[in-house]
């Protein structure tokens, strides 16, 4: 194989193992590249143990972890593209039968005395490999949560902080969160959907506030502009009480990103944020990298709280770090659990509950007995049991789009949201759109014709501040005066501008999980991958069901259920470990 990175005149050849790899679907491209190229740059063997671990530390990264365990690796399925359907029942062959490879003991001897590491590639750690810069993250970050758990925060009156307690109806989770915002430097508050986690930010910075008897400054954030959206219109009271509070906003935007440089902010530990109490909302979607320029731009004297739901799905990028977090400082008592619902009280709470257990029996039991809210359609073949309905919820968006009725249109949009776990495939969320197109474009051939058709709902896919619209801000096209329209529920209302405007949108007759977190619809239809699906974990399937308000329909096997809840997304990292030491 010869792939070429950046410069096209560094071509590199992969040979050896890494080919072998490459070439069973086990390593990509960029993971033998990137290995090969490093490998010759600083004269370590290519087809050696160490670089043999380099390559799988990067496919570790592109699969969410921040560090490779070589024991895992003997396991290691093949990399699979979702496209993929041939052979799709036999069990794919593992990297261990496919190469010989080192025992793990021996392996991480030779990582560890290799130039790689001597050069600071790699680093060997906690028993784990790390590329340098993860490595460097998960250490800031356990060492700064550490050292501002022994600083001091300035103090506040803690009567006036039990007044506020006891003035508002609080389960005693909630009481112990507020008390844990005046007492400590940080905390890290988790809980389901509904379980009263923004309710509890907003009595936190009331008590806050009160009980330091000055105006505190405040900061809102969350790591999309849907999230940041969210928590302004959750906290509007909060945030017209307190002069302080300046309305939530992106993390990238808080830390102050600079154009072209990603990995840099204004806010750093030279220059660090203004405020005495940082609250970061839906945490559970930070990654590694950015919970490293969050804690490192933190001052001394600044409370921090972290809201979100360990369960729900990790980052896109590397990391899992609310659920490190939550393990990492539970025994340091900074950590508070939500387990009471105060919005769902039907079916929906229950199968949620089963899911955090994860207990797959329960799951299926809280499906079946389900008498209101949750339905269970068993379907090999989703689109033959759906695809009716989903048509006639796309042909009446259509009609209320074509009518130009843009509330009607935007409500109609909220009653029905289809999640896939895939984008490609015959499970992903690429084919439903075109089988919704096509049934579309059966009754009105324009559809197929014009890439802004009339009733097309879109999500856009970058936050686009010049237009006011954000990263999965949602909308449809609708027919104007003078011509298509397009209309987005944006964080300042609805916006109305041309569609051609509008640079990074995808269609949405279906979404992916992924992009549905944060957000929720009146009813949701779930898709349900068969069990081979390297996606079918149980915090996919749980993020998706806890997106229905109001009524929920799974669809596809009973196993493909039982063995989501008890697929959990393995995720490596050594930073639970760091901060519990
Ligand atoms: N202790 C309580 N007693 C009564 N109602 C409560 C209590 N706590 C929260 N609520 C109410 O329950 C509802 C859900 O609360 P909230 O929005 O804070 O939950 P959440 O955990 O942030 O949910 P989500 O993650 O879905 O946004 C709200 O209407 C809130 O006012």
């Amino acid at each position: 194989m010869t792939a070429t990175i950046g410069d096209p005149a560094v071509s590199v050849t992969t040979e050896g193992r890494l080919k072998t790899l490459n070439d069973a679907g086990f390593l990509d491209g960029s993971d033998c590249v990137v290995a090969t190229r490093i490998c010759r740059q600083i004269g370590e063997e290519v087809d050696g143990d160490a670089a043999l671990a380099l390559a799988f530390a990067v496919r570790a990264v592109r699969d969410g972890s921040t560090a490779l365990s070589l024991d895992a690796v003997a396991a290691l399925p093949a990399d699979l593209d979702d496209e993929d359907e041939d052979d799709a029942d036999l069990q794919p062959p593992t990297v261990g039968e496919t190469v010989t490879l080192t025992e793990p003991g021996r392996w991480l001897d030779a990582v560890r005395s290799s130039p790689l590491v001597a050069e600071g590639v790699l680093r060997v750690d906690l028993g784990l490999v790390y590329l340098d810069r993860y490595h460097a993250d998960e250490r800031l970050i356990a060492d700064a949560l550490r050292m501002r758990d022994t600083a001091s925060v300035p103090p506040v009156d803690a009567s006036v902080v039990e007044n506020v307690v006891r003035d508002r109806e609080l389960d005693e989770a909630q009481k112990a969160a507020v008390r844990s915002v005046a007492e400590r430097a940080t905390t890290v508050l988790t809980g389901g959907p509904g379980m009263g986690k923004t309710y509890t930010i907003a009595t936190a910075i009331r008590a806050l506030g009160d009980g330091s008897g000055q105006t505190l400054r405040i900061g809102l954030a969350a790591p999309t502009g849907k999230a940041a959206a969210r928590m302004n219109e959750v906290l509007q009271d909060e945030l017209a009480h307190a002069a302080s509070i300046s309305p939530a906003m992106t993390l990238h935007r808080m830390l102050g990103s600079k154009p072209g440089n990603s990995q840099r902010f204004r806010h750093d530990a030279r220059n660090p944020l203004p405020h005495d109490l940082v609250v970061v909302d839906e945490a559970s979607m930070v990654s590694l990298s950015m919970m490293a320029r969050l804690v490192e731009a933190l001052s001394p004297s600044a409370r921090l709280l972290l809201v979100g739901d360990p369960d729900q799905l990790a980052s896109v990028e590397a990391g899992s770090v609310l659920a490190d977090l939550v393990r990492g400082l539970e025994p340091g008592g900074s950590v508070v659990r939500l387990t009471e619902n105060h919005r769902l009280r039907d079916d929906r709470a229950g199968l949620a509950t089963a899911f955090r257990t994860g207990d797959a029996d329960a799951v299926i039991d809280a499906v079946d007995t389900a008498t209101d809210g949750i339905e269970f359609i068993e379907a090999d073949e989703p689109s033959l049991a759906m695809l009716p309905q989903v048509v006639e919820h796309a042909v009446r968006l259509r009609e209320l789009a074509l009518d130009g009725d843009v509330d009607a249109a935007l409500d109609h949009l909220a009653k029905l949201r289809l999640l896939c776990a895939h984008r490609t495939g015959p499970f992903g969320t690429r084919r439903w759109n075109q089988l919704v197109e096509r049934a579309l474009a059966e009754r009105a051939p324009e559809v197929s014709l014009q890439s802004m058709y009339i009733g097309r709902p879109i999500l856009v896919t970058r936050n686009d501040y010049g237009l006011g619209v954000r990263n999965g801000d949602v909308g449809v096209i609708i027919r104007g005066d003078d011509g298509p329209l397009a209309v987005l529920e944006s964080a300042s209302g609805v916006l109305s501008l041309s569609p051609w405007r509008l640079s990074d949108i995808e269609t949405m007759h279906a979404m992916t999980v992924h992009k549905a977190q944060g957000s929720q619809a009146e009813n949701v239809v779930i898709i349900v991958p068969p069990p081979r699906s390297r996606l079918l974990t149980r915090e996919m399937l749980y993020t998706a069901v806890t997106r229905a308000e109001r009524h929920l329909t799974i669809v596809g096997s009973r196993e493909a259920v039982r063995h989501a809840v008890r697929a959990t997304a393995q995720r490596s990292s050594g930073l639970a470990e760091r901060l519990a030491d």
